[in-house]
């Protein structure tokens, strides 16, 4: 398999990584570095090691230990623009990381500050449905991680299926059902690592509760806290939205809002003993009865387009709360 050298270009496959070196190199006499290679399997479950490296190359090339990582949901790309001092990686250009192939997930990781803070952000997440293996959708977690984070602010945009959410309120995810799960697939599956978490973690009290509670305090002053909900997300694997019959399965488990992220990301997170903060900005209700209505059909052109109108008030309800975080810091 390709590999990158320490500087971060595309380079041919010859190295051995038993021999590699801290940057996730094989340094020669001569100066010059091989790449390290892995194999797909390898590359399937992302070893500490890989994880390490490439946690090595971006601390190495941003200068800073970042404290709060960002995943940006769909059409949130805008909650990494904010970012100041920012150093910019394409996702190509980091060593062993996936391409995004989503419309409205650009592929850039953004290193800087926001609010005091250093932060890390992920234009672009991974989806199951893109054909990735949910360990390779949240490995980005577990490199927030060896980054120094201590915080993850994960976003997405959802449907609404509690009938009392409208289009463009935000849903601060109390918790969440793991339908991914229920049928047998986790980020976790495979031999568990303890250098990043237990083999079976607890999820009871994933989303801390006080950053939701300083949420919903940061939505009043925003004057938005009707738009403001606290409810349960749930995953499914897409690519497809929901039929009216899962939408009504659903809300019957008690789920508020549903998407095809976010879930396997919190469970990495928990896994290795991060804080979570997510929340879902609802971009369309969804149907609960049988109609003809195509405006009651979900797309991803409504999807972002909702996203685009609301990032102004994502982004102040993240900047702030990071400002919150930092006060008690
Ligand atoms: O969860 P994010 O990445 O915000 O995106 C959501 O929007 C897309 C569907 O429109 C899906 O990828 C769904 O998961
Ligand atoms: N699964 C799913 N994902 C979404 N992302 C944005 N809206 C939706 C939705 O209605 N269903």
């Amino acid at each position: 398999m390709t590999g990158y050298n320490s500087n971060g270009d595309v380079a041919t496959s010859n190295g051995n990584h038993n021999n590699s070196n801290s940057n996730g190199t094989n340094g020669n006499s001569n100066g010059h570095s091989k790449p390290v290679e892995y194999t797909a399997q390898e590359l399937h479950t992302y070893p500490y090691e890989v994880i390490q490296e490439i946690a090595d190359f971006i601390v190495k090339r941003a200068g800073i230990r970042p404290k709060i990582g960002i995943i940006c949901g769909s059409g949130l790309g805008s909650l990494a623009d904010i970012i100041q001092d920012a150093k910019v990686f394409e996702y190509e250009k980091i060593p062993n990381f996936p391409v995004s192939t989503v419309e409205g997930h650009a592929g850039k990781l953004v290193v800087g500050t926001l609010e005091g803070a250093n932060v890390m952000a992920m234009q672009g997440r991974f989806h199951f449905y893109e054909g990735y293996p949910l360990a390779k959708c949240s490995m980005p977690v577990r490199v927030m991680k060896l980054c120094g984070v201590e915080y993850l602010f994960a976003t997405n945009a959802a449907g609404g299926i509690n009938p009392k959410f409208n289009v463009g309120d935000i849903m601060l995810m109390h918790d969440h059902v793991n339908m991914l799960g229920f049928a047998g697939n986790s980020p976790l599956q495979g031999p568990n690592d303890p250098r990043f978490g237990p083999r079976f973690p607890a999820l009871v009290n994933s989303y801390n509760r006080d950053l939701i509670n300083k949420a919903i305090e940061i939505g009043k002053t925003m004057g938005i806290e009707s738009n403001i909900h606290v409810g349960v997300y749930s995953c499914l694997g897409g690519p497809t939205y929901e039929t009216i019959a899962e939408l009504k399965a659903l809300r019957m488990m008690g789920v508020d809002a549903v998407g095809m992220s976010t879930v396997h990301e919190v469970i990495t997170a928990r896994h290795c003993d991060m804080k979570v903060f997510a929340f879902s900005l609802i971009t369309n209700k969804c149907p609960i009865e049988y109609s003809d209505k195509k405006d009651e059909e979900a797309n991803h052109e409504e999807v972002m387009a909702v996203a685009k109108n609301r990032q102004k008030a994502c982004c102040e309800l993240v900047s702030r709360l990071i400002c919150e975080i930092q006060k008690g810091s």
